[in-house]
């Protein structure tokens, strides 16, 4: 794993040398993560399980109905063989997607070198682009460039990653993408541990050291939502639960509805 690049001092872009600790976080309250819950719970299906034949149709089975709203982002797996084993979709395919639908685009790069990339998914139109913290080495310079391409910066943490490195980065950033499967490949089983990622995260949002919403994605069904919605995820990826539902549509809501009631201020 390399380090993310973080400069110090008093021209710093993260501010004097106060860096953020998880030592405050390891008791994290219950009062803490669930004062959140005051948001509706955002919904991401992910493409990586639709039929890649059917893309445009796909995304308007998400799109909800003037009675039901549908999916809040649509999650697009970027995927390069390197960084992780697989090869999925880039550049061209998110072009098509933006002009076929107005679900905002939620583009999770599995790539490496996402500092020549990323950039470029927000001048197609993502309305949200997230790097891996693994691949990365400029994790200050992408965020930069991809808000001023007018796109939000997401940062993703593979299961075993640990937050506290990346605290101080992640003043940069506008989404937290917590990884609770490892990345590569959809319908696999959610990794419950990662949660713990979650708790941390949602107290330094709660306590005002973090401003940014917290994004979950794997393993994510009408089983597991509760205690990822429960330890404070505020956008929930789901990719077989949505796209091997026999309505999509309705898929989406029945785990909005579930996400929104294990908030306990709801
Ligand atoms: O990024 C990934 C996998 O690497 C995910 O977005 C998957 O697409 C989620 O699929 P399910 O686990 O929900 O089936």
């Amino acid at each position: 794993m390399r380090a993310p690049s973080v400069r110090r001092g008093p021209d710093s872009p993260i501010g004097p040398h106060r860096p953020l600790r998880l030592g405050a976080v390891s008791a994290v309250s219950e009062s803490a993560v669930s004062s959140t819950a005051a948001r509706r719970p955002m919904i991401a299906p992910s493409i990586l399980s639709a039929d890649f034949a059917r893309l445009a149709e796909e995304a308007a089975s998400v799109a909800g109905t003037e009675d039901s709203p549908g999916a809040d982002w649509l999650h697009v797996d970027v995927m390069d063989n390197h960084f992780v084993p697989n090869l999925t979709l880039g550049l061209p395919v998110v072009m098509a997607l933006r002009a076929a639908t107005d679900i905002p685009l939620d583009c999770h790069l599995m790539i490496e070198d996402p500092e020549r990339w990323a950039v470029g998914y927000a001048e197609a139109g993502a309305h949200n682009v997230t790097v891996h913290a693994e691949a990365a080495v400029d994790l200050l310079g992408i965020a930069r460039d991809l808000r001023a391409a007018g796109a939000r910066a997401g940062l993703s943490l593979k299961p075993d990653t640990p937050l506290e490195p990346y605290l101080d980065v992640l003043r940069h950033y506008d989404t937290l993408l917590v990884m609770s499967v490892e990345p590569g490949f959809g319908g696999q089983s959610f990794l419950p541990a990662t949660l713990a990622k979650v708790r941390q995260a949602r107290h330094l949002v709660e306590t005002g050291h973090l401003r940014l919403l917290i994004e979950i994605d794997g393993g994510i069904n009408a089983e597991t939502i509760e205690e990822a919605a429960e330890a404070g995820v505020d956008c929930f990826v789901a990719g077989s639960a949505v796209y091997s539902a026999p309505d999509a549509g309705l898929a989406v809501t029945t785990l909005r509805d579930k996400a929104a009631a294990a908030r306990p201020a709801h």
